[in-house]
């Protein structure tokens, strides 16, 4: 007998690990707290309490914990079982869903150093409960100790909450060379001392300062600050006022008029307060709004599909608002948040400081709050936009999911794992929390669209655009005919250089599309036809232009540009494809005149990179913005009258079971961009194969037929949405081993699934950063239970495993693939 506790530790290990607890740490532990443990040789890991119980250890002695993190828990127990079904779901280990879950900071090391706060001074140390003392006097004593010295100092375990009370005081702080961690940003703020409090109090005050005239101003206008409420006010926001250096408020605390305390601030700051109340539906609206209700009432999934501009948001808004009133929390997924500044500026209009985002490119501190806020069901956060990792927050209280652009791939995690699909981790999420979940698109996934037809998601439509603007004008342009006639220029055919010379006539704007998929430009030698490659993977290196350099888009490798074929030696070289760079140079040189922008991944790499070109566009700062998908996604400019599309055929011929619905969604997307507001829009989408089928859909804005035909073809294929897949990928460096290795395993599938099993093939790009790649897939029909199914994989894993020769190569799952 003893104490224990069951630890998950931030590691791709597959499964949790006894620790050895005293009685007093039994008792004040609970799931969902950290606490470092020692693990291996010499290390310490933040590791987080999944259990605790009275069972020791069969295979090994349990070691001791070295502290506790945490007063409480920070992570939920709903959450805590959330995760261990991801993990089960998507195959991959708890560990990794830790890692992935929570935000960098809330992982310290036993390694984290702590330092006085540079705003500290001396004086108050009568208030310092005993062990603050000692570690305040010890850090006196030296400039920095570690998490383990203090540990050691205060001779207990639950140091944490100390030094955090103290780093919230703003008498301790984290040493900056760690290199992530959580350090809130503090302010010193001055506020009214007791004695000065009352009438009375106030009336002799300002007597006693008479002849301190700039203590008196400053007091005057504290109290002008304050207005009715006693409340601390920022030093620097007086001094800006008063003008003062900082003497008068000195002079103040010191007569003991003002106290002064170090106070946390907000990093995730929104000045304005909301502004505006909802708009008025129009009954379209209505119409949904109640239907989405209605299937909230019977506890469904709804799925709002709604053309381009149709104003879901405006729906979407409603639904927040009364979750809000109901005090709870909500949660407003997107595929990408770099994209959405104008959606969040227009949230921001309505919710105001209830709104938070929760941003992957925020820093650690930044993510770190909001967790805290969400964690704390404070209003402040109660709405939260983010990306697929805001699925992690610790929501007590969740009463709404949105997912916006459900069909969109990038809610599905790729690399590392979990590979989580969003939109279906958050419907698990929401029905174990009892909360509603309405997916939105304009073109929605068949996933999504089968469970519909299948009367397991509700479904309200929007058919028209909002303020009767009719949908927008889409005409196919054959570039073969153009091609045969000569009136090629560039990539520009006749037809869209008229419409563009007409567009910027009237001083209206234009978004030029080009698929990045497959179509990156390449140099190529016209002699011989040799075209460089990355020296580590199977791929062309790209040509770009502005830095005259070759790169590689899989491992980031690059050369300067060469001059020569490295071949044959001829200085014949030309770029083929075609990129944005490309189509950018291109429009200025047909119209010299007009402003125009690029917008792609090249050039949206900084933080704000996004924000910036989507201002000046919006703005009227270009005329012409020139970009990849990314301009497919929820923008709503006023003033754009024509999208071009340069090369559809790119985007229908990739050989994926989904290139198809893809090309719909991806084409009526960047369509929709067009003539959102007044007048119809137009748009032209270059094309060689201008019959097929799926151009002439979304020409005549027929979602329903390809909807059916795609159906149609997964059916007859056994592709979801009528089959699962898994996909099981594997890698090593030596081909021939890999080879044998992936034949192994599959053949071990085989026997349990015969042809359901396809591969092991290479992928498209078979090798990236030198290491080779087989893969293989598993159809699993639907009605087939698949949780035996992942059991029998990870079972023909652990005999593969055993095999020595077999063991370095890698294997990755990825359920549900996409
Ligand atoms: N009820 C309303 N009152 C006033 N304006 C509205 C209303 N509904 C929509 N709008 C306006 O119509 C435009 C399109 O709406 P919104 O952006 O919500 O469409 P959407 O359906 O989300 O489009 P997409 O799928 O293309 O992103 C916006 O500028 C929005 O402000
Ligand atoms: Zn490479």
């Amino acid at each position: 007998m003893g104490y224990f506790v069951e630890a998950i530790l931030p590691l791709a290990l597959p499964q949790t690990f006894t620790y050895k607890v005293n009685k007093q740490e039994y008792d004040h532990l609970l799931p969902g707290m950290r606490i470092a443990v020692p693990f291996g040789k010499n290390r310490v890991y933040t590791a987080l309490v999944q259990k605790m119980h009275q069972t020791p250890p069969q295979a090994y002695e349990a070691k001791e914990i070295e502290y506790i993190l945490d007063d409480a828990p920070i992570i939920t127990q709903t959450q805590l079982q959330h995760w261990a079904w991801i993990s089960k779901y998507y195959m991959c280990h708890i560990g990794e869903v830790f890692k992935n879950a929570i935000p960098t900071a809330f992982l310290l090391e036993s390694e984290t150093w702590v330092c006085l706060s540079e705003d500290f001074t001396t004086g108050d140390e009568s208030q310092l409960a005993d062990d603050e003392y000692l570690l305040l006097e010890a850090l006196q004593h030296q400039s920095a100790l570690r998490i383990t010295d203090i540990t050691e100092i205060l001779e207990k375990k639950t140091v944490l909450p100390v030094v955090n009370r103290m780093i919230k005081r703003g008498i301790v702080a984290l040493q900056a060379e760690i290199k992530e961690r959580y350090r809130p940003k503090m302010s010193r703020y001055v506020m009214l001392n007791h004695v000065a409090d009352g009438e009375q109090g106030l009336v002799e005050t300002l007597d006693g300062l008479k002849r301190a005239p700039k203590q008196y101003k400053t007091f005057l206008v504290y109290l002008d600050l304050v207005g009715d409420e006693p409340k601390p006010i920022k030093v620097s926001e007086l001094k800006k006022i008063t003008q003062d250096s900082g003497q008068a408020i000195k002079g103040l605390v010191k007569k003991r008029i003002f106290t002064e305390e170090m106070i946390q601030e907000d990093r995730i700051q929104y000045t304005g307060e909301a502004v505006v109340q909802p708009s008025q539906l129009n009954p379209e609206q209505e119409l949904a709004l109640g239907t989405i209700q209605s299937a909230f009432g019977e506890n469904k999934v709804c799925l709002l599909h709604g053309v381009t501009s149709s104003g879901k948001t405006e729906v979407y808004v409603q639904l927040i608002k009364e979750a809000l009133e109901k005090g709870e929390q909500v949660l407003y997924l997107l595929p990408e948040i770099a994209l959405t500044t104008q959606l969040i500026q227009r949230l921001q209009k309505y919710f105001g400081s209830y709104l938070a985002v929760y941003h992957s490119k925020f820093n650690i501190q930044e993510r770190a709050e909001v967790w805290q806020h969400v964690l704390e069901c404070n209003a402040k956060a109660q709405l939260v936009i983010g990306a697929r990792s805001s699925l992690f927050l610790p929501f007590q209280n969740l009463g709404l999911v949105i997912v916006d652009e459900e069909h969109e791939p990038s809610f599905k995690q790729h690399d590392p794992a979990p590979r989580y699909h969003a939109r279906d981790a958050a419907i698990v999420l929401a029905k174990s929390m009892n909360a509603q979940v309405l997916l939105g698109s304009a073109t929605p996934s068949l996933e999504t669209y089968h469970n519909v037809l299948q009367g397991r998601y509700g479904l309200a439509e929007i058919k028209k655009r909002y303020g009767q603007v009719p949908m927008p004008d889409i005409n196919l342009v054959d570039l073969k005919e153009q091609q045969k006639k000569k009136r090629i220029k560039g990539h520009f055919s006749e037809p869209l250089r008229l419409a563009m010379e007409g567009t910027l006539t009237e001083g209206k704007q234009i978004i030029l599309f080009q698929n990045r998929r497959g179509f990156a430009p390449v140099m190529e030698c016209t002699d011989c036809g040799h075209c460089p490659q990355c020296p580590n993977c199977d791929v062309s290196l790209t040509y770009h232009a502005y830095k005259r350099q070759l790169r590689c888009h899989y491992c980031g490798y690059y050369s300067a540009q060469v001059s020569k074929c490295h071949s044959c030696s001829s200085e014949a070289l030309d770029t083929k494809g075609l990129g944005t760079e490309q189509i950018e140079q291109e429009c200025q040189e047909l119209f010299p005149d007009a402003r125009v922008g690029r917008m792609d991944l090249d050039t949206t790499r900084a933080k704000h990179a996004h924000a910036k070109i989507i201002d000046q566009f919006t703005s009227g700062e270009l005329d012409i913005l020139v970009g990849t998908q990314m301009l497919s996604k929820g923008l709503d400019f006023k003033n754009v009258d024509l999208v071009g599309v340069l090369h559809a055929d790119g985007i229908l011929n990739f050989p994926d079971f989904r290139s198809h619905e893809r090309g719909y969604q991806l084409l009526s997307q960047v369509s929709g961009r067009a003539g959102r507001h007044e007048k119809r829009g137009k748009v032209l989408i270059q094309t060689y194969n201008p019959y097929h089928q799926i151009l002439q859909q979304v020409s005549i804005h027929d979602y329903e037929s390809m909807q059916r035909e795609q159906m149609y073809e997964r059916r007859q294929h056994a592709y979801p949405p009528f089959a699962r897949l898994i996909r099981v990928t594997f890698k090593h460096k030596d081909y021939s081993k890999l080879e044998q290795a992936s034949e192994w395993f599959v053949q071990g599938m085989r026997n349990l699934w015969q042809d359901r099993v396809l591969g092991p093939v290479p992928p498209a790009v078979s090798r990236v950063r030198n290491q080779y790649i087989q893969v293989a897939v598993l159809k699993v029909p639907k009605g087939h239970d698949l949780a035996t199914i992942k059991n029998s994989i990870k079972r023909i894993e652990n005999s593969f495993n055993a095999i020595p020769y077999y063991r370095s190569v890698r294997i990755i799952f990825d359920v549900d693939p996409i």
